[in-house]
């Protein structure tokens, strides 16, 4: 067994811990396919944050010691042995296997926690491109770094840049403990990214999809979201997924998200949050979402998200986990994050 932290975790792998995860968000079966693979200690620096509520509480926001993690391979013989959990109701279960001549999306699930990867595929075909995507995502005009949220009524200053942009302009969406921002319009470089994230999204679920019908295991796939899929495929009228981008700038290590759910009400229900990492990798560390009674809460995966890499959080990850970018003081670099999401409008 080697230790997670000598190894840095820059690799693509996901790593999933075996702490059990109470109710019926985790069982044992929800663990096989997972290579066993033991972290001694990892120290992540505060994760308290702009949406974080417990890490200011309890273990003061170091990482409690973790043990017994299980590191998913990265082969298709791991994918294939991943463990299937029921279905939530209105959900379509059974699928037929992705078509090898599709981008390499992993699923990365974890227990009513579905999340599809797909590593290095927007902003541009090679780091160079993506290099230039960045930049001209770093100097758009409505990023603010001066933000100030609320923690159980205690101000704090947020420790990132921050900015918003929604179709047509105007949306208003409001995170908690943050007060509404306004929204402008999408600027070119963010639609076309849009476009791309789109596109890949459509035609990896679309071609999964038989008869309506799609789902992997332990990732099901609302026939809502697929039907809108679907619905993109005619040129003839303008068909949006994501109606909304929350942009993040982490300037250095140093910046981070603390442990959140995008949970907000005004979230369509069906479809996934999109979030497309540029720059140097981060870590994404996911918990549970806090239970009666639970003091401290392990992490239970980690993410290295890349360069180019797109992340699908499907309903319902955002009911049973939280997630989080921890302070990494020896990342060297900035990384622009930016996550879509359908907000509903009527
Ligand atoms: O930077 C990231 O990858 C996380 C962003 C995120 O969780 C959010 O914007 O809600
Ligand atoms: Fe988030």
């Amino acid at each position: 067994m080697k230790s997670i932290k000598s190894a840095g975790v820059a690799s693509s792998s996901v790593v999933v811990a075996a702490a059990k995860i109470s109710g019926s968000a985790a069982d044992d079966d929800a663990l096989k396919g997972f290579e066993i693979e033991r972290i001694e200690e990892h120290d992540s620096g505060s994760f308290s944050g702009h949406r974080s509520s417990m890490e200011r509480r309890g273990n003061g926001g170091r990482q409690s010691t973790l043990v017994g993690f299980w590191q998913r391979k990265g082969d298709k013989r791991s994918r294939d042995s991943s463990p299937t959990t029921s279905a939530p109701r209105n959900i379509v279960p059974r699928l037929r296997p992705p078509s090898s001549n599709n981008p390499p999306w992993e699923n990365i699930s974890l227990p009513n926690g579905p999340m599809l990867l797909l590593r290095g595929c927007v902003g541009g075909l090679n780091p160079s491109e993506r290099r230039s995507t960045r930049e001209a995502l770093a100097s758009l005009p409505d990023w603010k770094d001066d933000v100030k949220f609320k923690i159980y009524g205690k101000e704090c200053q947020m420790r990132r840049r921050i900015c918003q942009y929604s179709k047509g302009g105007g949306i208003s969406y409001s995170y908690s403990g943050l007060k509404r921002m306004d929204a402008p319009e999408f600027p070119q470089i963010l639609h076309d990214v849009k476009c791309r994230v789109e596109d890949l999204i459509r035609d990896y679920i679309l071609d999964m999809t038989k008869d309506g019908q799609v789902s992997l295991k332990n990732l099901s796939i609302h026939s809502e979201f697929v039907e809108l899929l679907n619905s993109m495929k005619s040129d003839t009228v303008e068909k949006n997924v994501y109606n909304y981008c929350l942009c993040n700038h982490y300037r250095n290590g140093e910046e981070y998200m603390g442990y959140h759910a995008d949970d907000e009400v005004s979230l369509d229900p069906h479809s996934p949050i999109a979030s497309v990492s540029f720059g140097i990798t981060r870590n994404f560390d996911i918990r549970a979402r806090k239970k009666k009674s639970d003091a401290g809460r392990p992490r239970l995966a980690r993410v290295a998200l890349g360069d180019g890499d797109l992340l699908l959080m499907f309903p319902p990850m955002q009911g049973n986990y939280e997630h989080s970018i921890p302070v990494e003081k020896r990342a060297a670099g900035e990384r622009i994050n930016l996550t879509f999401r359908r907000i509903i409008t009527t």
